[in-house]
């Protein structure tokens, strides 16, 4: 018997919750960001880069969360809808807030950073009001970036998603998306991020991510193994540790674990894989596939898109993923 369970007569796949953004990508890499005078804009946001890699790879998807009453938020809505995403559950928000900026850094292929621009941005403003119980009973999975923690009224939207998810028995994925602008402390991110964890059913990040969700509570013990467990004696079924170009380590309550490698990647940036990962990961497990094949599925798909200078608009197909196995040989 499958690890989770998906409601199968739901007419909706996939949920993404959380932040709608724009990245702002250099156009002149390998330099500094003093010296980088364009950019491209993209759609960002690491549920929103989720969501459209999930679209991408044909199933059908929706997203609840709050733009900007503003250019850039009509941008987002526009771009979402054209990639056949549901906006239903998209709230403009008229409080004055402003779209989250991701300004990125393209100094080497491995040297890349972020600059976030998160003050009074809309996608915080998420009300619980705008979690339709309707909504979420008609998907057959939700997914939670730790990031809509953050802040009021998004971190009691989050709750009462999560709430209504496991009431209908939607799997719920939380990706613990840590990005430290908009968070008080470590301490706050820690424990509000572990409270969400405690109620998924699969949960995906980094070692240093889960460390922080652990610093709170004792010491750290930065073992993937433990960690998992962690995890287990709470209702997680799934526990994903991702380590960059050292790839991935999966493990299932049943005690397995999986140790998930790379493709060859001509790589552009770093970022944009863990998102890529999880799209394609995530589609993997929604068509029935075991654990193995749907990391494999998010590493062919993370070389992708580091391979490229967007996050969103690099997104790949199924094609284009199964094109990297097939070149490559499985991993
Ligand atoms: N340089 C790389 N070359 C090829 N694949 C990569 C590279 N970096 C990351 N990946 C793939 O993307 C996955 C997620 O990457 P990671 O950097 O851990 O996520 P995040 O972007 O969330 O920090 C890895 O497990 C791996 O499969
Ligand atoms: O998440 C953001 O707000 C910025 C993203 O759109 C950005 O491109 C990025 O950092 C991707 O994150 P990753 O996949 O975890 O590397």
């Amino acid at each position: 018997m499958s690890l989770i369970t998906f409601e199968l007569n739901r007419p909706m796949d996939f949920i993404g919750l959380g932040r709608l953004c724009i990245d702002l990508n250099a156009n002149e890499i390998h330099r500094p960001m003093e010296e980088t005078r364009t950019f491209t804009k993209y759609v960002g946001g690491s549920p929103a880069n989720i969501t459209i890699a999930i679209a991408r790879l044909g199933l059908k998807a929706g997203f609840i969360g709050r733009v900007s009453d503003d250019q850039h938020g009509r941008f987002i809505t526009h771009y979402l809808e054209k990639e056949g995403i549901d906006t239903t559950s998209v709230t403009t928000d008229r409080s004055g807030s402003v779209t989250g900026l991701a300004f990125t850094e393209i100094k080497s292929p491995t040297d890349c950073s972020i600059l976030m621009y998160r003050d009074n941005v809309a996608d915080l403003k998420l009300e619980p009001g705008d979690v339709r119980e309707e909504y979420i009973r008609q998907a057959k999975a939700i997914m939670i970036s730790g990031t809509a923690l953050a802040k009021s009224p998004s971190r009691e939207a989050v709750f009462k998603a999560v709430d209504l998810a496991r009431k209908h028995n939607v799997v719920v994925f939380f990706d613990i998306d840590y990005r430290p602008w908009t968070w008080t402390s470590r301490d706050e991110t820690g424990i509000y991020c572990s409270l969400v964890a405690e109620k998924s059913d699969v949960i995906l990040g980094g070692r240093e991510e889960f460390d922080l969700l652990e610093a709170p509570f004792g010491p750290l013990r930065q073992d993937d193994r433990l960690t998992a467990e962690r995890w287990f004696a709470h209702h997680a079924k799934i526990v994903l540790v991702k380590h960059g170009g050292d790839g991935s380590v999966a493990f299932t309550k049943d005690g397995q674990s999986f140790t998930g490698t790379t493709f060859p990647a001509n790589v552009v940036k770093t970022f944009g894989a863990g998102d890529s990962f999880a799209g394609a990961f995530i589609y993997g497990l929604m068509n029935g596939w075991d654990i193995a094949r749907s990391q494999q599925f998010g590493a062919a798909s993370a070389s992708i898109v580091v391979s490229s200078h967007s996050c969103s608009d690099a997104m790949p197909t199924a094609e284009q993923i199964q094109a990297v196995i097939d070149k490559h040989g499985s991993k």
